[in-house]
């Protein structure tokens, strides 16, 4: 399989009221990889996301989404980008199937015709179809996750972002997102970036890693790509974290 560049981070800077969050971030992610985005809390992780998101601007560099500078062409850099960021927003009194009904025709812009089934085939492919009825006011945190990157695969994208989204679930919601993580990489050949500051939650799942510190990349590779020095994946990154 041909692997292309779906991101490329370049040179990111960003600072905020003259505090430096992040400074020249670089890095490349290819079609098909599913890239684990890790370091501690308070490492610039949810600040990058949100400029990768075209939520803020960078101070200085570019990122480009299929060859698409964000910052000049966001519409048609984002368009087949779903992104979860921060704990996706539901109406707590409207069904599942409520939720994502309206999301499809506003947000997504899905044929009328082609709502009702759209919604039932997300539904199903995020483990939710006999929930799909229920209020989401009802919803476990790992259910709502779910039903977030369901909300996600309504705009059919070919690479989702997903900021720590194993916070708060229990072991079985983790399960759940990592086996619903692993299939849509597997059967719709999606890319994924995903941020956490628990590696062992991400080892499963992640090909490749991108380790960030007080703003700067610290490490990326891949697994195999270890070295002798570390035992596993855990290991390197608390040794790096404590240099
Ligand atoms: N708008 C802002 N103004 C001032 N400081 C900010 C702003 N946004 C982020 N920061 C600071 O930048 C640093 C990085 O924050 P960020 O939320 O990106 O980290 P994170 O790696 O996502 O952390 P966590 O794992 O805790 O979510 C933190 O020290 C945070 O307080």
């Amino acid at each position: 399989m041909n692997k292309t560049k779906v991101l490329e981070v370049k040179n990111i800077s960003k600072k905020v009221k003259g505090k430096r969050i992040l400074e020249d971030v670089s890095f490349d992610l290819y079609s098909s990889d599913i890239c684990g985005f890790v370091g501690p809390n308070g490492s610039g992780k949810t600040t990058l996301i949100r400029i990768l998101t075209g939520l803020i601007h960078p101070t200085k560099g570019a990122v480009f989404i299929n060859g698409k500078n964000i910052n000049e062409r966001q519409a048609s850099a984002l368009q087949n980008v779903g992104a979860i960021v921060e704990s996706p927003i539901f109406f707590p009194y409207m069904t599942g199937k409520q939720n994502l009904i309206n999301l499809a025709r506003i947000t997504h812009g899905v044929n009328k015709g082609e709502i009702k089934e759209k919604v039932k085939e997300v539904l199903k492919v995020v483990g939710l179809e006999d929930r799909g009825n229920d209020k989401v006011g009802s919803y476990s945190l790992g259910m709502k996750q779910r039903l977030g990157i369901a909300q996600a695969l309504l705009g059919e994208p070919r690479f989702i972002i997903l900021d720590e989204p194993s916070n708060g679930l229990d072991p079985l919601g983790m399960k759940q997102l990592r086996e619903l993580i692993l299939s849509l990489n597997k059967n719709k050949e999606i890319t994924f970036l995903i941020s956490s500051h628990l590696i062992k939650e991400l080892e499963v799942v992640c090909h490749s890693w991108v380790m960030i510190n007080k703003g700067s990349i610290v490490w990326q590779g891949k697994s195999r790509e270890l070295g002798d020095k570390y035992e596993d994946l855990e290991q390197k990154f608390i040794g790096l974290m404590s240099q």
